[in-house]
């Protein structure tokens, strides 16, 4: 049923990559922040200024993963060390914690400003995993997935959330960790062998797998599909209307969402 094997109860799905097409969004941000502040920092050290690589240091240390880990895995591959700080510092700090919030503040204007676009397969798949009468949540590193599933509509399909500030409040270890999908596949009373994950990431099909998932679905929009595999999707799908059997739909017109 819907691409999935037999006994599969519930569907995880992640959020920006799958549902909507807001890792681009992500992705810019984090380039915005991060080429900033290595501008700042070669100048003061004196060393050459090397740009964010919104590919493939975004997909190797940024995508999938909660805020904060994004930014300190990303500045400990380029041997860069900051404090800390706390969540209330302002973006201009030098901390682990400013770098995050002055991405948030790029990332907020860039939603709010060029709206959301929602991927039509996902939307249908969504359509169908309702009537199909399978549970539906959404597990999402990202603090702003509630204003994403509002502006969108896709609230309406959705069950249960587990997001970036479940991951702060309930004290979660975010992707790579499978914490926040086996939070949503106990919510439901699901045993995690009758769920299936369906991710975009890197860190969120390691989570996927490492959590023993029923089934861990690759949705691949950048050209990674032997990387998914590689860290433990059991199959990779492009866009998830080939779940549905219907190839990959073209685009409609009006799929332009919260603009
Ligand atoms: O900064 P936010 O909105 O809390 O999101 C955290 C992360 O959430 C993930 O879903 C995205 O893939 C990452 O790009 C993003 O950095």
């Amino acid at each position: 049923m819907l691409g999935l094997p037999t006994g599969i109860q519930a569907c995880l799905f992640d959020l920006d990559g799958v549902l909507t097409d807001t890792a681009a969004v992500h992705a810019a941000a984090w380039k915005e922040m991060f080429d900033e502040f290595l501008r700042e920092y070669s100048a003061r050290h004196g060393i050459p200024f090397r740009p964010f690589d919104a590919r493939a240091e975004y997909d190797a240390y940024v995508d999938g993963k909660p805020r904060a880990s994004g930014v300190r895995d990303f500045l400990t591959a380029r041997g860069i060390t900051l404090p800390e700080g706390t969540a209330e510092d302002p973006p201009a700090a030098m901390t682990v914690n400013g770098l995050g919030n002055r991405k948030n503040e790029a990332v907020q204007r860039r939603i709010r400003t060029e709206g959301v676009h929602v991927f039509e397969g996902s939307r249908r798949y969504l359509r169908a995993a309702e009537q199909a009468g399978l549970r539906r949540a959404v597990v999402s590193s990202s603090a702003n997935t509630r204003e994403v599933l509002d502006v969108t509509g896709l609230a309406k399909y959705v069950e249960e959330i587990v997001d970036g500030v479940t991951i702060r409040t309930e004290g979660l270890r975010g992707k790579p960790a499978p914490d926040t999908f086996l939070a949503a596949a106990e919510r439901f009373g699901v045993a995690p062998s009758a769920a299936a994950v369906f991710e975009d990431a890197l860190a969120g099909v390691s989570a996927g797998r490492s959590g023993h998932f029923g089934h861990v679905i690759g949705v691949d929009r950048v050209g990674q599909a032997a990387g998914l595999k590689a860290h433990g999707a059991d199959v990779v799908v492009r866009d998830l209307a080939e779940l549905l059997g219907s190839g990959v739909p073209a685009e409609l017109p009006g799929d332009l969402e919260g603009e």
